[in-house]
């Protein structure tokens, strides 16, 4: 049996949901996917690093709070030392799940070049490195023989990227539009029961849904990154943010969007990437208020969905959750498959 070692940097909601999984399903999952999961390395801004190459006990690490730090432990230390623990940790994949940093994608970025030039795989949840330098990362990745995977970049664990990818393969899509954040989605629909904005947002960030900054997500520049990584993974574009223009849900009151669901109207925020007759691809992030009839009308909660119009199958709609912690660790777990299968086939083929 293989087994795969972990490095998590950046010990949130995400990663300790990963962990959480690994502790009370790593039995099961042996059996279901043939391959074991051992964490050897967590750092994290607040509790510094650990590095066991023998494995962390993960009860004790779960058990640790924002007050308390690493460094009295074997292999601890206060500081994270991201770079350090990235380059010489024994762990074959690093999971990344720091904050993302919409402007430059950093220290992000700087984590998962690490990893790939030291020839480790990353799974990684965190949209700045994706959509501000996916092309440049999945270069580095095939050049050291690394894999650079990042489903949960998109609806969470809701399978998006890799479904379009590699089943929707030989297919014209000529648009993909969706609800893209879970939060405003939440918040919207909130609203519409009467919550001021303001509790709504405290209300997601206490589920675990919202930006470190939920400002990211209630302006819409979230959504401007998932749009990015859309376009330029699905459609082969090379889009940046600045080519996508972005409203975000800040000026609708709750009085809107009473009005508006009196009227059998919902306001949802909206990423669109549209394909034109001569190829051109163009984006944009705005909230429109969707008549009842709309596919994206009833997508309610931290729920998200995605509709891909095609021409040989017409319009195909994916939905699932967009946020969540467990949600979202389960990405980092199908990255992970995805890793081992690639090793697999990798191996089979140089046999
Ligand atoms: N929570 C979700 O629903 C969800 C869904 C999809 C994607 N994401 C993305 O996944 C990532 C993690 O989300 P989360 O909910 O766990 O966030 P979180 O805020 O709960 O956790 C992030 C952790 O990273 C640590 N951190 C930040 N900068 C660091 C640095 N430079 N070095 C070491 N540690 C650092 C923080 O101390 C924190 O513990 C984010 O990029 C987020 O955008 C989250
Ligand atoms: N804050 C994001 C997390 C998922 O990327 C959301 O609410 O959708």
């Amino acid at each position: 049996m293989t087994h795969h070692d972990l490095a998590l940097i950046g010990f949130g909601g995400v990663n300790r949901a990963l962990a959480e999984i690994i502790r009370d399903r790593g039995a099961a999952l042996v059996d279901d996917l043939g391959f074991g999961l051992r964490v050897v390395a967590i750092t994290d801004l607040r509790l510094g690093s650990l590095m066991q190459s023998d494995g962390i006990d993960l009860d004790a690490a779960l058990a640790m709070t924002g007050a308390d730090t690493f460094a009295g432990m074997p292999g601890g230390h206060a500081e994270p030392r991201n770079d350090y623990v990235i380059r010489n940790t024994t762990a074959d994949v690093i999971a990344e799940a720091t904050f993302t940093n919409p402007v430059d994608g950093e220290p992000a970025i700087s984590h998962v070049r690490a990893a790939l030039e030291s020839g480790k795989s990353v799974t990684t949840t965190n949209k700045g490195p994706v959509a501000l330098a996916g092309a440049a990362l999945n270069r580095l990745a095939a050049e050291n023989g690394a894999r650079f995977e990042y489903e949960g970049s998109v609806m969470s664990g809701t399978p998006v990227l890799r479904l379009a990818g590699e089943t929707l393969k030989g297919l014209r899509i000529t648009r993909i539009q969706g609800i893209l954040n879970g939060t405003s989605n939440f918040v919207l629909g909130r609203m519409e029961e009467g919550k001021s904005l303001a509790d709504a947002v405290a209300e997601a960030q206490a589920l675990g849904y919202a930006e470190a900054d939920p400002t990211a997500d209630i302006e819409g520049s979230d959504v401007q990154l998932k749009v990015v990584i859309l376009a330029n993974e699905v459609l082969g574009a090379q889009l940046t943010t600045a080519d996508v223009p972005r409203t975000g849900i800040s000026d609708i009151t709750a009085s809107d969007v009473i009005a508006a669901a009196a009227a059998g109207e919902h306001w949802k925020l909206i990423g669109t990437v549209s394909r034109d007759e001569s190829g051109v691809i163009s984006a944009s992030v705005q909230p429109l208020a969707l008549g009842a009839d709309h596919p994206l009308a009833a997508v309610s909660g931290a729920t998200n969905a995605v509709a891909f119009t095609t021409d040989l199958l017409g319009t195909v709609t994916v939905s699932g959750p967009g946020a969540g912690r467990i949600e979202t660790a389960y990405a980092l777990l199908s990255d992970i498959i995805a890793i081992d299968a690639h090793q697999k086939s990798y191996a089979g083929a140089v046999r």
